[in-house]
C-alpha cells in the first residue's frame, strides 16, 4: 500500500526538525518538469529545487552518469588523486576562463571558502593587517545559513538567535555603486560579495550598467569582487552565468545548485592563480570536496548545460513567461514581474492575499511554486521546459492569479 500524503507529513511533523514549513504536497517522483505526488496528482514543477534542477528531474544522461560512477569510485578523499577530478577541474576552468577551481560541496561551503580566499588574499597581497580584514556585503544578500553566511544577512529570519557574529562583515544596499565606492576607501576592504541577481531578496534585478560599476570599483580599489552565482549560475538567468549579460568577470565566481545536476551536492570556486594560490596545501579543504562521483556528474552537467544550449532556451521561454504575465494577468492583483531568462518573481498585491494562499491555489491548479517573502513568488521552472509546457503553465498560473 503506498503511504499517503497525511501519512508523509505527519511523519515528517513527528521525526524531523521543523526547520521548514513546506507546501503541503508530498512528491515521489519526478520526470523532466513533472513531479507526481503520493495519490498520483502531476504537477509541473516551478521551482527546480532552489534551481539545483536546472536540467529537470532525473535527466538520462545525468542519471546514468551517477549509476555508472557510483559502481567504479565513489569516493577517496583528496589525500589521494583520483582520475576524474583532473579532468572536471579542467573542464570548469576552460569553460567560465579561470585558471583554477577549488572544489567543495554546498552553496554555502563554497561562499564561505570565497571568503577565506578573499582574507587571506588581502594579507598576502594587499597587505592588509592580519585580522582586520573587511568582506562589504549587498542588503538582502543571502549567502547560505552558516554563522558566516548570517553574519553576512540583514534577513531577522536567517540570523536573529544565532548570534555573536562574524567580524569584519559590513553593509551597502544592493544597486547602489556611489554607496560601494563609499566603503571600498577604507584600505582594510579585501572583497565585495553579491549576487548578480539578489534570488532569496525576491528577484531583485540590478540596473544595466551595475555589473560594470562593480568590476571598475573593484579595479580602482584594488578589492575582490566575488560573485555569488549559485541560484543565477548554469543557465539560469539566460546566460551561462548572470555576469555575462554585462561582460564582466568576476575575481572569485562561486557556483553550486545545479551545478551538480540536481542529484549531488557540487560547488565550486574559481578564480585565478594570483588569488587561487595563497591558499597552500592542507590549510582549507573539505572530506567530500573533488570526490569522483560528484566531479563526474558535474562534467555530464556541464556537458548538458551547453549540448542542450539551455541558457538560450531560458532566455526565450523566460521572455514568454514575462510577456504573458503581464499581459493576462489583472493588473490590480500582480503590479509586478520581474526576472531574468527563467528566474522570475511576481508580487500578489496583499488585497488579494499573500503569496503562500496563492501558491496552495497553484498546487490545486498543477503547478508547484514558492513564496520568497510574505507576497513574492518566485517562479524557476526546470531549464529544459519546452514552448507547450510553458504556455501550459502560463494558463494554469494566470487563471489561478485572476481567480484570488
Ligand atoms: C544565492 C545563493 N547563495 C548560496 C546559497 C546556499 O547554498 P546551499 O548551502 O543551500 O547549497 C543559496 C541557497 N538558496 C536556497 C537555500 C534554501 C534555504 O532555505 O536555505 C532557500 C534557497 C533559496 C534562496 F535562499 F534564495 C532559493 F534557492 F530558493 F531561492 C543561494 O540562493
Amino acid at each position: 500500500r503506498r503511504v499517503s500524503s497525511k501519512e508523509v507529513f505527519e511523519k515528517e511533523s513527528k521525526y524531523a526538525a521543523h526547520n521548514y514549513k513546506p507546501l503541503p504536497v508530498a512528491l515521489c517522483k519526478g520526470k523532466g518538469i513533472y513531479v507526481w505526488d503520493v495519490e498520483g496528482k502531476k504537477y509541473m514543477d516551478f521551482l527546480s529545487g532552489c534551481s539545483a534542477n536546472n536540467y529537470g528531474h532525473c535527466h538520462p544522461k545525468i542519471v546514468s552518469t551517477i549509476q555508472r560512477q557510483v559502481g567504479i569510485l565513489h569516493h577517496t578523499s583528496r589525500a589521494f588523486y583520483n582520475d576524474v577530478l583532473g579532468e572536471y577541474c579542467e573542464k570548469i576552468t576552460k569553460l567560465f576562463g579561470y585558471d583554477k577551481v577549488l572544489p567543495m560541496n554546498t552553496g554555502v561551503e563554497a561562499n564561505d571558502t570565497a571568503c577565506k580566499l578573499a582574507r587571506k588574499w588581502g594579507y598576502t597581497k594587499k597587505r592588509i593587517p592580519v585580522n582586520q580584514a573587511k568582506i562589504i556585503f549587498c542588503k538582502e544578500n543571502f549567502f547560505g545559513r552558516s554563522l558566516a553566511a548570517i553574519s553576512a544577512s540583514t534577513d531577522p529570519l536567517s540570523f536573529e538567535g544565532f548570534g555573536p557574529y562574524m567580524p569584519g562583515f559590513h553593509f551597502v544596499p544592493y544597486n547602489d555603486l556611489p554607496e560601494l565606492e563609499k566603503a571600498f576607501k577604507d584600505p582594510t576592504v579585501c572583497a565585495f560579495m553579491m549576487e548578480p541577481i539578489q534570488g532569496d531578496a525576491g528577484v531583485i534585478v540590478p540596473q544595466d550598467g551595475y555589473l560594470q560599476g562593480v568590476r571598475k570599483l573593484c579595479d580602482k580599489y584594488n578589492v575582490l569582487w566575488i560573485a555569488d552565482e549559485i541560484q543565477t549560475g548554469l543557465g539560469r538567468t539566460g546566460k551561462r552565468v548572470a555576469v555575462d549579460y554585462e561582460e564582466v568577470k568576476p575575481d572569485i565566481l562561486v557556483l553550486g545548485k545545479a551545478l551538480g545536476g540536481g542529484v549531488y551536492p557540487v560547488s565550486a570556486c574559481l578564480a585565478n592563480d594570483d588569488v587561487m594560490l595563497v591558499i597552500e596545501p592542507d590549510t582549507h579543504g573539505s572530506t567530500f570536496g573533488g570526490n569522483p562521483l560528484g566531479s563526474k556528474v558535474a562534467i555530464t552537467s556541464l556537458q548538458v548545460l551547453e549540448e542542450e544550449r539551455l541558457a538560450y532556451n531560458a532566455t526565450i521561454m523566460g521572455a514568454m513567461f514575462r510577456e504573458a504575465l503581464r499581459n493576462s494577468c489583472d493588473q490590480k492583483i500582480l503590479h509586478v514581474v520581474r526576472g531574468k531568462g527563467l528566474l522570475n518573481a511576481t508580487v500578489i498585491n496583499k488585497n488579494y492575499g499573500n503569496a503562500w494562499d496563492a501558491c496552495l491555489k497553484l498546487k490545486a491548479n498543477g503547478v508547484i511554486a514558492k513564496q520568497t517573502r510574505e507576497q513574492t513568488i518566485r517562479f524557476s521552472p526546470p531549464l529544459v521546459i519546452t514552448k507547450i509546457q510553458m504556455s501550459e503553465a502560463i494558463d494554469i498560473i494566470c487563471k489561478t492569479i485572476n481567480g484570488l
